[in-house]
């Protein structure tokens, strides 16, 4: 039976998440720790594949160990086989048909009690793993798992809303036109990075809440986290088969899947080498999809701090030691490399920028009090340690940190780098990690190191400028217009909040197509227009024919 459209419903006002504090003596804390101590002992988890609903145990097992604890592990996960990935698609284009024609409103409920269960039921799970499996500190874990998660399924719904909304201006006489924006033919493949349980819940969700049906392949490293996130949408009404969960080897379950002549699109958020593989891969495919795939992609960056002489110093040092080092700098929006004015550098930038770091508490991320927690594995410990050395070698003036440990957990201390070179590879080069590199320009440079930011990396995702003159303001503005997709003044160069700094870089750092804001849902309809004429033709004939 169909159902009856008897009411324009309006979605409820969307607001961002209240964020909790953790503060000594707070409930929020109390109930935290009680989350925390609950998974320590009851894990190690078991993560089945989800596939229509049902969780299947492939028996090819693999583990995604606790960074801060790396001979523990948080869980033990069935990873996807070529089978697997086929029944999921042929599970997802089933379930398609109902679901893409389920009414918006209903659609939307499942979306907003999704982000209700994550404020509320699910937050302190998702905490404690995100906290366990991908080293966050509470702060860093609230922001993420829940205040964004819940930011993007609500704001989602109201973008969608919009998106509906937005139908011809003129209907000509005796017609009325309508645009339907339709899920795309075939299902989205959604591949997420380890470093926001968020991200992994967008990625699947945004293209979800359109109608279409998704295959998520999440990270490796971040697999217990984006599995309750899949048990949260479950519970909020995510039918059968249209997110299916499909950890695995990732080169092979992607491989499957976009030779698939229904694969629709890629949602990508991850590292610039592997999306440009995909991009490639997906080309050499063409000839097979029923139709053109979508591509969006977020991908790494180079962000920079632009401090001008007229900067208020200990605004931009508190702001520079967040953007740094938050998360071991493991955010694609980490300021990795600081650009400051001798005058100020010398006058005292450099000794407090020193003294601030040296006051950081490195260690277990679910001991309060500390501030950085471990970097992610061994992959990414291996490859920070390396840059660390090659920066050695290639005369970098460590002024603090340089030092790891990955006896127990994947310890980087803090690192700060000077460097004359402007093109020094610390400088350049993504690193991923808790490395900060400063260049110290001459205070009558300022527009000629802006140009030197602009120019000397393939990125442009996020970047700040700091100063109290609106002409260095403008300035800054101007010539570093396509060297950031955020931009921020007096602020550092991450944090972006859904519904306030819609998110994206464009040049090597990804597709721009803004996560958290109503641009991604473009990328996942495919718009069809409807005219429909109430007045018969009497003839066929036009004025301009008559003699
Ligand atoms: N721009 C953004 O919004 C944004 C947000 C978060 C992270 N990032 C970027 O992500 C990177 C860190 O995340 P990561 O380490 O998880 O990235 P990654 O590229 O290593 O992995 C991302 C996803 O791709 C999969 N993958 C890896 N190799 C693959 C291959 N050969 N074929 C198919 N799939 C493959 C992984 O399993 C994972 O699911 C950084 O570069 C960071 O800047 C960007
Ligand atoms: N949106 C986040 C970064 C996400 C990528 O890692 C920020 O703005 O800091």
């Amino acid at each position: 039976m169909s159902t009856p459209t008897l009411a324009a419903f309006k979605v409820p006002q969307a607001d961002n998440e209240p964020m909790k504090h953790y503060a000594p003596g707070s409930p929020e804390r109390a109930a935290l720790q009680a989350a925390l101590d609950t998974m320590k002992q009851e894990l190690p988890f078991e993560v089945p594949c989800i596939v229509n609903g049902k969780a299947v145990f492939t028996g090819k097992l693999a583990k995604q160990p606790i960074p801060h604890a790396h001979a523990t592990f948080l869980c033990t996960y069935h990873e996807a086989t070529p089978e697997v990935v086929d029944a999921a698609i042929a599970g997802a284009l089933a379930a398609k048909k109902e679901w893409e024609l389920m009414p918006w409103s209903e659609r939307a409920a499942v979306f907003l009690k999704a982000a209700d269960l994550i404020s509320g039921k699910y937050r302190y799970r998702l905490l404690a793993a995100t906290m366990l499996g991908q080293g966050k500190t509470a702060w860093q874990a609230e922001i993420d798992a829940a205040a964004e998660m819940a930011d993007f399924f609500r704001f989602g719904v109201k973008y969608v809303e919009q998106l509906y909304a937005q139908q011809p201006e003129k209907n000509s006489q005796g017609v009325w036109n309508r645009v339907e924006y339709r899920a795309l033919e075939g299902f989205i493949l959604a591949v997420s990075p380890f470093n926001f349980t968020a991200i992994g819940g967008n990625l699947s969700g945004a293209p979800a809440m359109v109608g279409n049906v998704a295959l998520w392949k999440p990270s490796p490293m971040a697999i217990y986290a984006n599995y309750i996130t899949h048990q949260l949408l479950t519970e909020a009404g995510v039918p059968a088969g249209v997110i299916q969960f499909i950890p695995g080897p990732a080169e092979e379950v992607v491989a499957k899947a976009i030779s698939s002549p229904d694969f629709a699109g890629l949602h990508f958020t991850g590292s610039t080498f592997v999306f440009r593989k995909l991009w490639k891969d997906i080309a050499l495919n063409l000839d097979k999809y029923k139709a053109y795939p979508r591509i969006v992609g977020e991908t790494g960056g180079k962000n920079f701090h632009l401090v001008h002489s007229s900067a208020d110093v200990a605004n931009a040092v508190h702001q520079t030691v967040r953007g740094a080092f938050e998360y071991q700098g493991q955010k694609c929006s980490a300021c990795s490399r600081l650009y400051v004015p001798k005058s100020l550098w010398e006058g005292g930038f450099k000794e407090k920028l020193l003294s601030e770091t040296k006051a950081i508490k490195v260690g277990d991320p679910t001991e309060w009090g500390n501030f950085l927690g471990p970097v992610i594995g061994r992959f990414a410990y291996d490859k920070i340690t390396g840059y660390i050395k090659k920066a050695k070698d290639a005369g970098g003036e460590f002024i603090i940190g340089g030092t790891a440990d990955d006896s127990k957990g994947f310890f980087v201390q803090p690192t700060i780098i000077v460097t004359k070179d402007p093109s020094f590879v610390t400088l350049v080069e993504e690193v991923f990690g808790p490395v900060l590199t400063v260049y110290v320009y001459e205070d009558g440079d300022f527009e000629k190191t802006a140009h030197l930011i602009d120019e000397s990396t393939q990125y442009g995702l996020t970047g700040s400028i700091f100063a109290s003159e609106r002409k260095a303001v403008l300035t800054a503005s101007n010539i570093l217009r396509n060297a950031a997709g955020n931009f921020y003044i007096n602020e550092k160069s991450t944090g972006a909040v859904v519904g306030q700094q819609p998110f994206g870089g464009s040049r090597a750092s990804g597709t721009n197509d803004k996560a958290g804001s109503i641009s991604i849902f473009y990328r996942f309809v495919s718009a069809r227009s409807i005219k429909e004429g109430f007045v018969g033709l009497e003839d066929w004939s036009y004025p301009s024919n008559l003699v």
